[in-house]
């Protein structure tokens, strides 16, 4: 990974609600943060946009399909490896979509809003859920 703010690596992530809960996903044994939860995404591709590459994850991922809602502010984090630069998208299953299932993940939980603040979150999230409970 790059270790520059200026050229940070840019990764999507989808915030997915359903009624009051939004879905997390445990990052797998193996991986950098194992064990922490994320909101699904990834990183973008070359030449990709970043709602396209969040289509193409939450596919690879959850075999979902969503609407997107709201684009977030976009977090920039570094990491002992470098930077990243996370957007967050506030999403919905589509109507029909396949129900969420952990391809690469360990598990998959949905939680209220309230409880998405908790010390096993990967940490460039942290502004994320904050941004969530208080909007602007
Ligand atoms: N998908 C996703 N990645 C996140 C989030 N927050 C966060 O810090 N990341 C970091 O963003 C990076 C890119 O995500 P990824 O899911 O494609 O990474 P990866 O570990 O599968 O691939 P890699 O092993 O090649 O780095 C990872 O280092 C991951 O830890 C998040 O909410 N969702």
């Amino acid at each position: 990974m790059n270790a520059s703010p200026a050229m940070p690596v840019d990764v999507v992530c989808a915030v997915i609600r359903r009624g009051e809960q939004i879905l997390l996903a445990q990052r797998p044994p193996g991986k950098r943060l194992a064990g922490l939860w994320e909101f699904p995404g990834g990183k973008v591709d070359a030449g990709e946009a970043p709602e396209e590459a969040l289509h193409r994850e939450l596919m690879e991922e959850l075999g979902c399909e969503v609407e997107v809602l709201q684009a977030g502010p976009p977090v920039l984090h570094e990491y002992d490896w470098g930077w990243i630069r996370l957007f967050p998208f506030v999403c919905v299953l589509s109507p029909g979509s396949a129900e969420p299932h952990p391809h690469e993940h360990t598990e998959l939980i949905w939680v209220f809003q309230k409880n998405l603040e908790r010390p096993d979150l990967a940490p460039a999230d942290v502004p994320v859920v904050h941004w969530l409970c208080n909007p602007a």
